[in-house]
């Protein structure tokens, strides 16, 4: 049987003014896949992301999530997508349950928010104000609030980018425990070990291209001989990129 699509990006393009941030990237995302888009600063990931998200207006291609038009069914979409919101923004100045009932009452379909501070162990932290706390408790309530609307496809972007080991494997604990419940999370990080153990695939970005895809293991057997880990998959594709091996 063929794995349900739940991403459909079709030759995308996005420039800022003369600057070509995303050049003609075309990539499918499965059902329950844990889905992570790596490259140099400045690659694209963002704009990629932003654009599969509904925030960002891609200039030509197409881009459909859950059988939905990005650009046409923006509204229903955003039902049913999560976003990991950057935690200094939106909601620092209010406590965590606060924050967590505010994003709550957007919606019409939610999940229980007693489940949710469970999921995300959450509870100690109910009535500390989100800028005190730890960047990895901002994180956990971040990823928290995406997943009130119970969404289907989950957007992290570079959620563990400057936490300590500890908080980088609680968040991936969650990313997992929602995986098994088959919802599918597209990830951006500049952590290699990270993608190895957890990302089942893959996408490569570099300078606005789809410079490679595949599971780590494949990616890994693309390696000049064959083996090697992640890091070295993101050096080579670094050399590339400066035309070394080109
Ligand atoms: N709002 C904007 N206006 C102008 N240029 C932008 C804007 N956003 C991004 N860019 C440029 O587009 C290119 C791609 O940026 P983007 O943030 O998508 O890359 P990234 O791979 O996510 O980088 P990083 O790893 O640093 O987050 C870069 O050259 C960046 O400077």
């Amino acid at each position: 049987m063929k794995n349900e699509q739940v991403i459909e990006v079709n030759d995308v393009t996005k420039s800022y003014g003369k600057v070509q941030a995303v050049q003609g990237i075309s990539l499918s995302v499965e059902k329950g896949e844990v889905y992570g888009v790596i490259g140099p600063k400045g690659a694209g990931k963002s704009t990629l992301l932003e654009m599969l998200m509904g925030v960002r207006k891609a200039d030509s291609g197409s881009i459909s999530v859950l059988g939905l038009d990005v650009d046409q069914e923006e509204e229903t979409l955003k039902h049913k997508i999560g976003i990991q919101l950057q935690a200094t923004s939106l909601f620092d100045r209010v406590k965590v349950k606060e924050a967590l009932k505010q994003f709550h009452s957007y919606y019409n379909k939610t999940r229980s928010l007693d489940e949710i501070i469970g999921l995300c162990s959450l509870q100690p932290y109910l009535n500390k104000y989100v800028r005190k706390l730890s960047g990895g408790l901002q994180q956990r309530t971040a990823l928290a609030i995406a997943l009130v609307n119970d969404p289907e496809v989950i957007f992290l972007d570079e959620p563990t980018a400057g936490l300590e080991p500890q908080a980088r494997a609680e968040l991936w604990d969650i990313v997992q425990l929602m995986k098994e419940e088959g919802k599918t999370i597209l990830i951006s990080t500049h952590d290699m070990e990270e993608v190895q153990t957890h990302c089942d695939r893959v996408a490569v970005v570099v300078e606005g291209k789809l410079f490679a895809s595949g599971t780590p293991d494949e990616l890994i057997a693309q390696l000049p001989g064959g083996d090697g880990t992640m890091e070295d998959v993101y050096l080579q594709m670094a050399v590339f990129q400066n035309g070394v091996s080109a």
